[in-house]
């Protein structure tokens, strides 16, 4: 500690210097954050960093805007959710030597901050984001597509690329829930063809390749599912229909899915998912490529700043 003249004290200075950042803000995401994002910027000035702001005007913009940043960039910090997340991540993904991946979590459900633990508060992110530790993760990468929490082919997908931005700015993950509910009336059969590492052949009704720990906010798919690992988790729902598929959310709901007889979860380097050609596909909770979809891991690990 050190003191100054009228006895305040300030913090020591630190041995490293505060990292240059690039903040991509999605104002499209989550519900009126704008607040939020202004309180950590001026944390991150206290902080010392040095931070580009670019706000994106649409879909695309942050894949392009971390695909092209700078050698000076240290950080490309993501102010939005895991769609924004996913773009940044496939803009990184396409450079030899990517800088680091940061998250202002402000989307609607932040799935991969949560699974990788980035504090809400304001000073505490501006710390991390600014001086903190970084850590390995691996993502998985769906027909030239990547993605780090997870790929899916079924009801999910449907319910992805049905429910609308803005139901989810009005309601918030409540609009998952309300196109869930449609698509269980709607009941429509649908069966895919899934050869993993290829040996294993099986048929499932719905499929999520997951490589978060986390699915939906708080729900486990795949206990043994970890960003940190090079390895997918292929979670195949057996069983069709409609009163299955509201025992497998009542199991996820619960937390003993993994312990149904008709659900199964089995680790990957690769996965080939075939059904009806062009039927939609979902990646990281954002309607992202259809069938038939060639599934493995990314070229290289990114680097995330994370505790
Ligand atoms: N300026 C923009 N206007 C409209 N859409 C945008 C804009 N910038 C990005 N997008 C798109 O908005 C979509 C939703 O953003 P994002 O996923 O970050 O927020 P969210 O859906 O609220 O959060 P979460 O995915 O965590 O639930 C993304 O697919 C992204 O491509």
């Amino acid at each position: 500690m050190i003191w100054t003249k009228g006895s305040a004290a300030v913090s020591e200075p630190r041995a490293s210097p505060a990292r240059r950042l690039l903040v991509i803000f999605n104002p499209a995401a989550g519900r009126s954050q704008r607040r939020r994002l202004a309180a950590v910027l001026d944390e991150l000035e206290r902080q010392g960093a040095t931070v580009t702001l670019r706000e994106t005007a649409r879909a695309g913009d942050a894949e392009c805007a971390a695909r092209s940043c700078g050698p000076d960039i240290g950080a490309v910090v993501v102010a939005g959710g895991d769609g924004t997340i996913n773009e940044a991540i496939n803009g990184l993904m396409a450079r030899e030597n990517p800088p680091a991946l940061g998250i202002i979590p402000i989307g609607t459900t932040n799935v991969l901050s949560r699974d990788l633990r980035i504090p809400q508060q304001a000073e505490a992110l501006a710390q991390l984001l600014a001086h903190g530790a970084a850590r390995t993760i691996y993502v998985g990468r769906a027909n030239g597509r990547h993605f780090s929490l997870m790929c899916g082919v079924g009801m999910d997908a449907h319910i992805v690329s049905r429910t609308s931005l803005r139901l989810k700015k009005r309601i918030g993950k409540l609009a998952y829930v309300v196109q869930g509910f449609r698509e269980l009336v709607a009941n429509v059969p649908r069966r895919y063809r899934v050869e993993i590492d290829e040996a294993e052949v099986l048929e499932a009704s719905s499929v999520i390749v997951a490589k978060s720990r986390l699915y939906g906010g708080e729900f486990q798919l795949a206990p043994q599912a970890a960003v940190g690992r090079p390895e997918l988790q292929v979670c195949l729902f057996l069983r069709g229909g409609r009163f299955s598929t509201l025992a497998y959310i009542v199991g996820m709901v619960m937390g003993h899915l993994n312990r149904m007889p008709d659900y199964r979860t089995v680790a990957a380097q690769t996965v080939r998912i075939t059904g009806h050609d062009g039927e939609p596909a979902q990646l990281d909770g954002d309607p992202g490529g259809c069938l038939p979809l060639e599934i493995g891991l990314g070229e290289h690990p990114l680097t995330v700043i994370a505790p």
